[in-house]
């Protein structure tokens, strides 16, 4: 496994009193705004922000260095096999366990599986992107749910939440028992400070928060907004390469995790819990974000997309579009459609025409869709339901069939799609919001016979 650091510029210093890096790696450029970070997907990093407050050769020493309490997070069950048991080990200055009894509190317009508010809907859907949130809407009271499938009781299952927010979380905290989180921003850079430390996700990079990682965001850009996969599951790994080799599609190495830094600060904070679909809220004293060394791999990560090591046909054919995925897990997908070469003789180039068993939910980032001429927009999205069929528009049929099939780089966008193995059923504010566009059908109509036997 790959134990090195890396770096990259982000948008905010680390909050005064926080303590960033864990000695070893690259510095921070002077003066930029950066974090460091350690890297390698699924690794057992470890990191402290003070010298010694990690212990050595054991977990839970009599007395754990410095003064902290020690405390394990388990992403997974005790016995889950080696290969996917995920677990950390914190060392923080006040024990989670110390804190009053959690009230229930509103969730907005966060909503969780079981989904029934709609019928489920075999009809493809789009949507444009979401209105403006009411000022001081921060990431959690910006999380707008537009549906999924399985249950959170039985942690199977995933929800599609796009968010928009315009204000930073300062002094509260959100952890999400349901689920990891896998925000994919599109507008505005998000400053994550996680127990674990800080992480800066820019439009391009993707953030995944472990179930249970207590964090808050920031808002260094102001008003931003992005699509959260929150799945229930099993936690998203890389995919196996199968013939492609040992290297390909997104590489380990290129995952980072934060370093170790802490809030010492004593304030009233509140604590948001997510449980079985469900908001409370505890308050403290103190922030939660007291986590001065850890280790482990059950860690939040960060991922810059433009980084996906994009394989494709180099003969013929438009390969299935599960070659772009960059994440898996039983039930979910994550799959990016980054900047790429075209080069297939005498092929439809575009996504074909199809009817899948796998609900597709769609999301753009930046530009254009090589499938949609029009109507896919940044910020928006489509829901192509349990063998619903799509494909290229009209438009962008027509040309692909007059295209001349010169090398042809497809680089003016950055889509993604969140994938499923369960039809999605969306919640009444997506069944009903007037973002939903009206006629999608239409981008198909025209498409005339042209069999001449
Ligand atoms: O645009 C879509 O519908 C996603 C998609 C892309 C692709 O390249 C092949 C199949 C597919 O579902
Ligand atoms: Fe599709």
């Amino acid at each position: 496994m790959d134990t090195r650091t890396d770096s990259t510029a982000g948008p905010a210093a680390p909050a005064a009193g926080a303590a960033a890096g864990d000695g070893s790696g690259s510095a921070a450029a002077p003066g930029a705004l950066a974090f460091r970070y350690s890297a390698g997907f699924g690794n057992q990093h470890s990191s402290e922000a003070v010298p010694g407050a990690l212990p050595v050769g054991r977990n839970s020493p009599q007395r754990a260095p410095l003064g902290l309490y020690a405390e394990q997070v388990s992403g997974t069950g005790f016995t889950e096999p080696r290969a996917s048991n995920r677990r950390s080990w914190l060392y923080r200055i006040r024990p989670s366990a110390a804190h009053p009894p959690y009230r229930r509190i509103g969730q907005g317009t966060l909503r969780a599986a079981p989904f029934d508010e709609a019928e489920p809907d075999p009809n493809r859907l789009r949507w444009n992107p979401l209105p403006e949130p009411p000022p001081g809407t921060d990431f959690v009271a910006g999380l707008w749910t537009l549906g999924g499938n399985g249950d959170v009781r039985r942690r199977e299952g995933m929800a599609i939440h796009l968010y928009r927010a315009n204000s930073s979380m300062r002094d509260r905290v959100f952890g999400d028992a349901d689920g990891e989180l896998l925000i994919v921003p599109e507008h505005g850079t998000l400053l994550l400070r996680t127990e674990f430390g800080p992480l800066a996700a820019a439009p391009g990079q993707v953030a995944l928060i472990p179930r249970g990682v207590r964090f808050l965001v920031e808002l260094p850009e102001g008003e931003s907004g992005g699509y959260v996969c929150e799945n229930y599951g099993t936690p998203l790994a890389l995919p196996e390469l199968g013939p492609i080799g040992a290297n390909g599609l997104a590489n380990p190495r290129d995952f980072l995790a934060p370093t170790a830094a802490y809030d010492e600060a004593e304030r009233p904070v509140e604590v948001i819990a997510k449980f079985c679909g469900g908001l409370w809220a505890t308050n403290l004293e103190h922030s939660p974000l007291d986590v001065v060394a850890w280790h482990g791999n059950h860690v939040p990560y960060l991922y810059d997309l433009r980084r996906f090591n994009v394989i494709g046909s180099i003969s013929y054919d438009h390969p299935d579009p599960s070659i772009f995925t960059v994440l898996t897990a039983p039930g979910v997908d994550f799959v990016v459609f980054a900047p790429r070469w075209l080069v297939g003789e005498d092929t439809f180039r575009p996504p074909y025409f199809h009817r899948n068993v796998m609900t597709e939910y769609m999301g753009l980032i930046e530009g254009a869709y090589d499938a949609k001429a029009e109507g896919f927009v940044p910020g928006g999205g489509s829901l192509h339901n349990m063998f619903s069929a799509h494909g290229p528009d009209r438009e962008t049929y027509a040309r692909a069939v007059a295209a001349e099939l010169a090398p042809h780089k497809v680089d003016d966008g950055l889509a993604f799609m969140f994938e499923t193995r369960w039809p999605v059923s969306l919640t009444a504010q997506a069944r009903n919001g007037s973002h939903l566009q009206r006629g999608y059908d239409r981008v198909w109509q025209g498409l005339e016979r042209n069999f001449r036997p």
